[in-house]
C-alpha cells in the first residue's frame, strides 16, 4: 500500500487517479511514499525518510524547498500547462480591470444604494467619473514567455493590442506556439520604456524577485498598468506603492495581494484565484497524481523541476531506480557493484539534470536488498528504489 499525504484540498478527479486498493490518501498520513501539494509552505516541512515524491498540482513551486529534497532524493514534479488557460483568462479579466474601472463602479453603484438613491437617475449623472481606455490598439509587454505568457501573448493580438514578449529562455515549444504577430523584445528595457500594460509570468527565482522595482518602473511610461497573476514576491511592494501613489503606475492587478500592498490606490487584489476553475484544478491534480503513480509503481520520471525526465519500458522482473549525484564514475560504480554481484543487466537507461542524475536498471533475475544497499553505500547515491515486476 502507497502512503500519499495531501497537503492541500485535491481535486477528487486527481486522487481518483490513484487506486484505492493500492492507494491510502489522506491529510493525515504519516510515513508517507508521496505528497500532493498545492500552495502550501513546505519550507519547514520535516521529511520523513519514506518520502520519494512531492507533486505540485499546480506550475511554481518556490512552496518547496527544492534543494533540500534533491539532497534526500525526493523527486518534485509539477504540472506544466495545466492551468495555463485559467490564467490567461483571469489576466485578459486583469487587463480590463485595470482599464474600464469596473470594481470602482461596481462599489459605487452599490454605496448609492445605500444611500437610498434612484439608480436609475444617477448611474447617467455618475457614469463620467469612471471612464477608461480600451485595449485595443494598446502595448503589451508580457515577460516571461512560457505556458501562461505564451497564451497571453496571442489572446491578447486577437483583442488588437500590439504585443512584445521577452524571455531569454524561450523553449522551442513556446517559440513554436508563439503567434507570429508577437514581437520578441531582447532586454526588459523594450517592455518597460513601450508598453502600456505589462503582465508578469515568470517564477519566482532569487533571480527574479523583486524585478519590479523602483529602477524597474522608472524606465515605465506614466500610468503604466500592471499585472501580477505570479508571484507577489516579483514586485518590491514599498516601490509599486510610491509609483501608485505618484501616478507613475496607473493600475496595479495582483493575484497575491498583502496587508502592505492594499493601502495602495488603484490596487486590484485577486485573493490567489489564477488556477480557481474546475477545468484548471482537475488538471493539475489528475496530472500531478498521475506522475506520483508512474514513479511510485515504476520509477518513471516525467514533469519534474529537480531530476531528468526519464521513462524506460520494464525489461525484466527487478528494476534498480538510482538517483545520485552527477559525478564521474557513478554509472561505472553501480555496474562494478551489479557484475561483482553476478546480475545481468537487461536494460539501463542514465540522464542528468544540472548537479543530480538517476539511473533506471532493468535486471532479468530478482536482485535482493543486499545488492540495493551496495549501491546506496557508493560515493554520492542518494536515493535507492528496488521494484519488482
Ligand atoms: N496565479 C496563479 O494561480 C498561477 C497559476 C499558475 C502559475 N502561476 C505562476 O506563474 C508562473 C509562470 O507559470 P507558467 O505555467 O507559465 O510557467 P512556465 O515554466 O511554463 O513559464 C515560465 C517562463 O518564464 C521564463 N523565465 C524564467 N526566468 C525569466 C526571466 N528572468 N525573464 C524572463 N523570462 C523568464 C522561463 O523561460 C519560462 O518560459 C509560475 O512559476 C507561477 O509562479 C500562478
Ligand atoms: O493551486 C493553486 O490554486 C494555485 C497554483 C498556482 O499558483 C501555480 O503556481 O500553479
Amino acid at each position: 500500500m502507497f502512503r500519499i499525504k495531501t497537503l492541500n484540498k485535491i481535486s477528487p478527479a486527481g486522487l481518483s487517479v490513484l487506486d484505492q486498493t493500492r492507494y491510502s490518501i489522506s491529510g493525515d498520513v504519516e510515513n508517507e511514499d508521496g505528497i500532493l501539494v498545492r500552495s502550501a509552505d513546505m519550507h519547514d516541512y520535516q521529511f520523513p525518510d519514506s518520502l520519494r515524491a512531492v507533486a505540485r498540482a499546480g506550475a511554481g513551486t518556490n512552496n518547496i524547498p527544492i534543494d533540500r529534497c534533491s539532497e534526500a532524493g525526493i523527486v518534485v514534479f509539477n504540472t506544466p500547462g495545466a492551468n495555463a488557460n485559467a490564467v490567461k483568462e483571469l489576466a485578459v479579466c486583469g487587463m480590463l480591470l485595470a482599464s474600464r474601472k469596473i470594481t470602482e463602479g461596481n462599489a459605487w453603484v452599490k454605496a448609492q444604494l445605500a444611500e437610498g438613491a434612484d439608480l436609475e437617475k444617477v448611474v447617467e449623472k455618475g457614469k463620467s467619473q469612471f471612464v477608461g481606455p480600451e485595449l485595443s490598439g494598446k502595448m503589451l509587454g508580457v515577460i516571461g514567455l512560457g505556458a501562461i505568457g505564451v497564451q497571453v501573448a496571442n489572446i491578447a493580438t486577437k483583442l488588437g493590442m500590439t504585443v512584445f514578449g521577452y524571455d531569454p529562455f524561450l523553449s522551442v515549444d513556446a517559440a513554436l506556439s508563439l503567434s507570429r504577430l508577437v514581437h520578441r523584445a531582447m532586454d526588459l528595457d523594450t517592455i518597460y520604456k513601450n508598453c502600456d500594460y505589462i503582465s508578469i509570468h515568470v517564477p519566482q527565482t532569487p533571480e527574479t524577485k523583486g524585478m519590479i522595482n523602483e529602477g524597474a518602473i522608472h524606465m515605465m511610461k506614466g500610468g503604466v498598468r500592471i499585472l501580477n497573476l505570479a508571484r507577489g514576491g516579483l514586485v518590491n511592494d514599498d516601490d509599486m506603492l510610491a509609483a501608485l501613489e505618484s501616478g507613475k503606475v496607473a493600475a496595479y492587478v495582483t493575484d497575491f495581494p498583502n496587508n502592505k500592498i492594499l493601502q495602495g490606490k488603484n490596487v486590484i487584489a485577486i485573493p490567489h484565484l489564477g488556477a480557481s476553475t474546475p477545468e484548471s484544478e482537475e488538471n493539475c491534480a489528475v496530472m500531478a497524481a498521475q506522475e506520483l503513480r508512474d514513479y511510485l509503481e515504476n520509477g518513471n520520471i516525467k514533469n519534474s523541476v529537480n531530476l531528468p525526465t526519464l521513462v524506460q519500458e520494464w525489461s525484466g522482473v527487478s528494476r534498480l531506480c538510482i538517483i545520485h549525484r552527477n559525478i564521474p564514475g557513478a554509472i561505472a560504480n553501480i555496474t562494478g557493484v551489479l557484475s561483482k554481484d553476478g546480475v545481468n543487466v537487461e536494460n539501463m537507461t542514465n540522464k542528468s539534470k544540472k548537479d543530480y542524475a538517476y539511473t533506471i536498471v532493468d535486471v532479468g533475475s530478482r536482485v535482493n536488498d543486499q545488492v540495493a544497499d551496495e549501491i546506496r553505500a557508493l560515493e554520492g547515491v542518494l536515493r535507492v528504489r528496488l521494484l519488482n515486476h
